[in-house]
């Protein structure tokens, strides 16, 4: 749905020059939710300007429902961005029209006549879940519900790409957990296909199917949510499921396993301590519900070092699990140059 190949936009003032993205490569498939996670300054919210074209990229193509934007202009530029709808952090409402007035203003925009707008206005607010609140102003109602006016505003003209930028980082914990039920809902009821900018891992963890995370203007990672989960390394599965930042106790290996789906209702780690009747001690771990999956990470403290457990780390990946093992130095080893993870095997099958 959306292509984006080789972006590059550079910001250039007298005193100094700033390249906010630097050749990225992007593809949201139709109907996913991709979030793009990065630290203040990764270049995130550029990226999404570009994608919008509320700026233009300095090199680069992106591709939106098979049209190439920055070949456009005039008319079809404005057309093809009414495709695109966008929701923002402080919701960008105007505090002098009410609920339905703040929806009714791109219809307004459009040209649709006010014999239509009522009547879409009534529809948008429904889906939102703020029927009854059409008539009160901005400041009568909370963020959450100013959110809700902010996305059904940028529904209006039936876009089939939704950008969020920071939608929910003003909002409580309770309050988002709502609206990215409601992004949620809106994706898979609409088919929207819905490219967000955040810098809460929860965000991703909650609605996600795929993420990228920006660093410096440039992906590090990116993929589906499940498969970065159980790739060695990941900083995604890092920030997801913190563990603890153990080295080695000599004449011991230790493991750091993530599964994913299926593999979560396997009890692996007394299949192997049956099978090679071992101590295995589990230092640390998590177990989440990601993208309707089950994935956890466990580190696991193994008796010998890792060249006496061969046949036990070979065990782990036989039954589906990503496997590392972590040496001296800080960084994860990969235990495999290809490691199988069920969320690998998905991905081949699709
Ligand atoms: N209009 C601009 N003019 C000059 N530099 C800019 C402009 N917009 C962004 N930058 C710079 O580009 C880099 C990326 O900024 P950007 O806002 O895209 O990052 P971000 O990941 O969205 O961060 P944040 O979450 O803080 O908004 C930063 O170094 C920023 O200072």
């Amino acid at each position: 749905m959306i292509q984006i190949e080789k972006l590059r936009k550079v910001y250039r003032s007298r005193e100094r020059e700033v390249t906010a993205v630097d050749g990225v490569d992007l593809t949201v498939r139709e109907g996913e939710v991709f979030g793009v996670l990065g630290p203040s300054g990764a270049g995130k919210s550029t990226l999404l300007r570009c994608v919008n074209l509320l700026d233009r990229p300095d090199e680069g193509r992106i591709v939106i429902g098979g049209r190439d934007m920055l070949a456009l202009r005039g008319a079809e530029l404005r057309r093809a961005r009414q495709g695109i709808g966008m929701i923002h952090q402080h919701f960008g409402l105007l505090g002098s029209r009410t609920v339905a007035g703040n929806v009714a203003f791109p219809l307004e925009v459009m040209g649709v006549p006010r014999s239509e707008r009522a009547a879409r206005v009534a529809e948008l607010l429904d889906l939102v879940g703020l029927t009854g609140h059409a008539k009160a102003y901005p400041a009568q109602i909370s963020g959450g519900q100013k959110q809700r006016v902010g996305i059904a505003r940028a529904l209006a003209g039936r876009p089939k790409v939704l950008l969020s930028d920071e939608a929910t980082s003003a909002l409580d914990p309770e309050t988002t957990a709502s609206i990215l039920e409601l992004l949620r809902d809106l994706n898979r009821r609409l088919g929207l296909t819905v490219l967000l900018i955040t810098h809460e891992m929860d965000v991703v963890k909650r609605i996600c199917d795929s993420a990228a995370v920006m660093r410096d203007g440039r992906f590090t990672e990116s993929g589906p949510v499940t498969e970065l989960l159980a790739r060695p390394g990941s900083e995604l599965a890092r920030g997801l499921f913190p563990l603890p930042a153990a080295e080695p106790r000599d004449g011991t290996t230790l493991v750091e396993v993530t599964f994913v789906g299926g593999a979560t209702d396997q009890p692996f780690v007394s299949a192997l301590a049956r099978k090679y009747a071992l101590d295995v001690n589990i230092l640390g771990g998590a177990v989440e519900t990601v993208g309707g999956e089950r994935v956890g990470r466990l580190q696991l403290e193994l008796p010998g070092d890792p060249s006496v457990n061969a046949a036990q780390l070979a065990f782990l990946r036989e039954s589906g699990l990503a496997v590392e093992v972590r040496d001296r130095a800080t960084a994860p080893a990969r235990a495999s140059a290809a490691p199988t993870t069920t969320a690998a095997a998905e991905e081949d099958a699709r």
